[in-house]
């Protein structure tokens, strides 16, 4: 069998070559329009080294300093890969809301066609599976939906109390355990006992394995898509294996919890859950792709989505009670006020506790975790402002310099609930804080029920506990590049209020 070998010159001439020709198709295209403007590149490698080399302080911040000359958006070129960074609401709302018909796709990286990712909603195509997937979460997670699942909400957040009244030191596994609890109950109404539980752990690798294959750069299969050739036996240039591997997991991930709900099914024992309203509504399924999609989205509840997400809001929960002792204190008094001390707060309370539903939006926008959301991609040549944007752009809304813009957040790093209540004390919604959720027809549909989450949890926490920095070690933060989330790494002192 003749063997084909492929020295680095070979791979880099072929490179430059496929980048060249690309680059003139462009210009025919472009009609005389330039890019959106941004920092100076250089050949082939474009930003390459403006982004990462500034990388330390999180990318967020990178694209929304980088992104101070310019206006509503701004472009960058990585390997090729065409960029677009909105930093303002009208360009998100004129760009990925009016436009959302071509303004929806995903850049799917090569190596997730390796691994066949084909069945995470997050990141394929809006075409008819995308539709099938998103149709049955749109309806089993609209807010009067998820109102049946507040009983384990809050029967999770009480063995969380248990948690922290035991060991509060170790009070990030607990929230963890508590954010990777609740999702496998609201999905599959499994019970997760232990930290290690297996169908956690294949959700975080599936998690993690997505994150790092995703991201611009990361990997060098994903810009330059023939590297998928090279054989296996090939020694660290080879890309299958990890494929290989990246797949066994993303199908365990999927498969094994779908299968438990299935048997809990036939014993009759199955428990409430997003997976159970799809089988009792289909089963049995038109066929095994229709079959496949819905376990496929439900895996992105379980795999894609949840455990860094919610688990990172709540860390910045305690961290600002930490910072901000009058604030805790005012909420403290809130809570006690409709609860008189003397039993925990519920979500009939909700409608009275205004202070604490505006430290719930206040922690959105404060430290939104997900501070440049997923990327969209363009699947059609587009013209915006008089810029050409080319079809395959990669579309980023850079939330944090939304929901940190000083003429609409004053001292936009400073937490200050009263930016969510009227001048009589009431809870005063902002339709804008969405944006830490995405936005257009991707938005994330979890959002409803994060919101219910966050309340319920920081409302009983308050009403049980106090927070308050461990002597004068100063509050240090994890700032995690890759996932694009922030997380607490100091210790925290979190004690009971009141001896009952
Ligand atoms: C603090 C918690 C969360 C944050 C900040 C968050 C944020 C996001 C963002 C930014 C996106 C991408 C939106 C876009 O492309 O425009 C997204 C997508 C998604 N989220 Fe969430 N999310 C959270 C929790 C959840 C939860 C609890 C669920 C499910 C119960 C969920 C389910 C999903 C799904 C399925 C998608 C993919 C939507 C699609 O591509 O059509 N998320 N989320």
């Amino acid at each position: 069998m003749p063997i084909i070998s492929w020295t680095t010159l070979d791979l880099i001439v072929l490179a430059g070559t496929l980048l060249v020709l690309r680059t003139i198709h462009e210009r025919r295209r472009r009609r005389g329009l330039s890019y959106p403007p941004g920092p100076p590149q250089l050949p082939f490698v474009g930003n390459l080294t403006t982004v990462s080399s500034k990388a330390k302080e999180g990318i967020w911040m990178t694209y929304h300093r980088l992104g101070k000359p310019y206006g509503d958006l701004y472009s960058l070129c990585i390997l090729g890969q065409r960029i677009i960074i909105l930093q303002t609401r009208k360009a998100v709302t004129d760009l990925m809301e009016r436009r959302a018909a071509i303004y929806s796709h995903r850049i799917y990286p090569t190596i997730m066609d390796m691994a066949k990712f084909d069945w995470a909603l997050s990141a394929i195509q809006p075409d008819e599976h995308w539709r099938i997937g998103r149709r049955s979460l749109d309806r089993s997670l609209r807010p009067s939906a998820i109102v049946q699942h507040q009983p384990m909400q809050v029967a999770k957040t009480c063995e969380f109390l248990s948690l922290l009244r035991d060991e509060p030191h170790r009070f990030r596994n607990h929230i963890q355990h508590l954010t990777g609890a609740m999702t496998m109950s609201l999905a599959y109404g499994y019970e997760v006992r232990r930290y290690d539980d297996a169908h956690l752990k294949n959700a975080r690798s599936a998690l993690d394995i997505a994150t790092k294959a995703a991201l611009p750069g990361a990997l060098l299969v994903n810009d330059f898509p023939f590297l998928r050739r090279i054989p296996a036996w090939v020694p660290w240039l080879s890309y299958q294996p990890f494929a290989r591997v990246a797949y066994e997991i993303g199908q365990a991930s999927i498969r094994e919890p779908w299968k438990y709900v299935k048997q809990e099914l036939e014993k009759g024992t199955a428990r409430p859950s997003l997976a159970l309203d799809e089988l009792l509504e289909h089963h049995p399924f038109k066929s095994e792709e229709e079959e496949y999609v819905i376990m496929g989205a439900l895996g992105t509840v379980f795999a894609g989505t949840n455990h860094d997400t919610t688990t990172s809001i709540l860390e910045s929960f305690f961290l600002m009670l930490a910072l901000y002792p009058d604030i805790q204190a005012r909420a403290q008094a809130e809570i006690d006020s409709v609860t008189a001390g003397e039993r925990l707060p519920t979500f009939a309370d909700r409608p009275a506790l205004h202070y604490i539903n505006a430290m719930v939006k206040e922690l959105v926008r404060w430290r939104p975790v997900t501070p440049i959301g997923a990327p969209h991609a363009l699947c059609e040549d587009d013209v915006y402002q008089g810029y050409f944007i080319p079809k395959g752009t990669m579309v980023i809304a850079n939330a944090w310099s939304i929901l940190h813009d000083p003429e609409v957040y004053p001292d936009p790093d400073m937490f200050i609930t009263e930016r969510f209540l009227t001048d009589n004390g009431r809870f005063k919604d902002d339709p804008w804080l969405s944006v830490a959720f995405g936005a257009g027809k991707r938005t994330c549909p979890g959002r409803f029920f994060v919101d219910s989450t966050v309340f319920i949890v920081i409302a009983t926490v308050l009403s049980t506990f106090s927070v308050r920095r461990s002597g004068d070690v100063p509050l240090e933060l994890n700032v995690n590049k890759g996932k694009g989330i922030v997380t607490l790494r100091s210790r925290l002192l979190i004690y009971f209020r009141r001896a009952n």
